[in-house]
């Protein structure tokens, strides 16, 4: 049987081959595994079919893992939904006998499991994050939805360790009017910089 409580099953609302469109990896080929159920709730998420994790097939992590290795990729991005809902030990360690690296888009509204090669973390006004991700995390990625947002994502920035990854990233449905925000921001406060969503502009998953 396979529950919330079976640490060898995860509930995945859909998997797929494509190239990392934001942050730090933009323009690398990963496979994505997408997790189902978030209780974050932004009101802007792209993503909000992924909330109700009660919609997926659960599916193990035996599963999971080949068909990511069978994909060709070299890349793994573990994304969801909230993925760090579950306990990802065991995905991970799987992963990683698989010769896959492994990264994680979270919002760190839960606590850490697993062990990443790369963590992208992306903190909510909707749900705090936890404080072990401003040490943790190898990058910060902070949406940008309005003129407020530029403060609150330094307050962020300045939690995280010296040689960690800032970026801003616009919202999309505020793309026009954010994005030359952004640029006027990065310019004048370098240790950021601008992370678009390239997959949306490539029309690519
Ligand atoms: C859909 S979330 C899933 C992972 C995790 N729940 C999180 O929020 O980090 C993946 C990434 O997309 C970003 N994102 C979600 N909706 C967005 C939007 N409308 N515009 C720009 N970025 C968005 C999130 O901030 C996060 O960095
Ligand atoms: N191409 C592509 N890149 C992405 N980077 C983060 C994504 C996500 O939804 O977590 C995402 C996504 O959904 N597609
Ligand atoms: S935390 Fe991520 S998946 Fe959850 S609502 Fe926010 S952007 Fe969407
Ligand atoms: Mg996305």
């Amino acid at each position: 049987m396979s529950s919330i409580t079976d640490p060898e099953y995860l509930p995945v609302m859909e998997s797929f081959y494509t190239i990392q469109g934001e942050g730090f990896f933009s323009g690398t080929p990963a496979y994505f595994i997408r997790l189902g159920g978030c209780d974050v709730g932004c009101v802007w998420c792209d993503v909000k079919e992924s909330w109700d994790a009660s919609q997926f097939d659960w599916f193990s992590i035996d599963q999971i893992v080949s068909a990511a290795k069978e994909s060709g990729a070299h890349l793994v991005v573990v994304t969801g939904g909230e993925p760090l809902m579950y306990d990802l030990t065991l995905l991970t360690e799987s992963l990683e006998k698989a010769g896959l690296q492994t990264n994680i888009e979270t919002s760190g509204a839960y606590p850490l499991s697993g062990r990443w090669d790369w963590i992208c973390f992306s903190p909510k006004k909707f749900k705090a994050p936890l404080e072990e991700f401003y040490s943790k995390s190898h990058e910060l990625k902070v949406v940008a939805f309005n003129k407020s947002d530029f403060k609150w994502a330094e307050g962020h920035g300045d939690k995280m360790h010296s040689d960690s990854q800032l970026f801003l990233q616009p919202e999309w449905s505020k793309e026009k009017e954010m994005t030359p925000l952004i640029v006027d921001f990065v310019k004048q406060n370098p240790k950021w910089k601008i992370s678009l969503q390239t997959h949306k502009y490539m029309d690519i998953p």
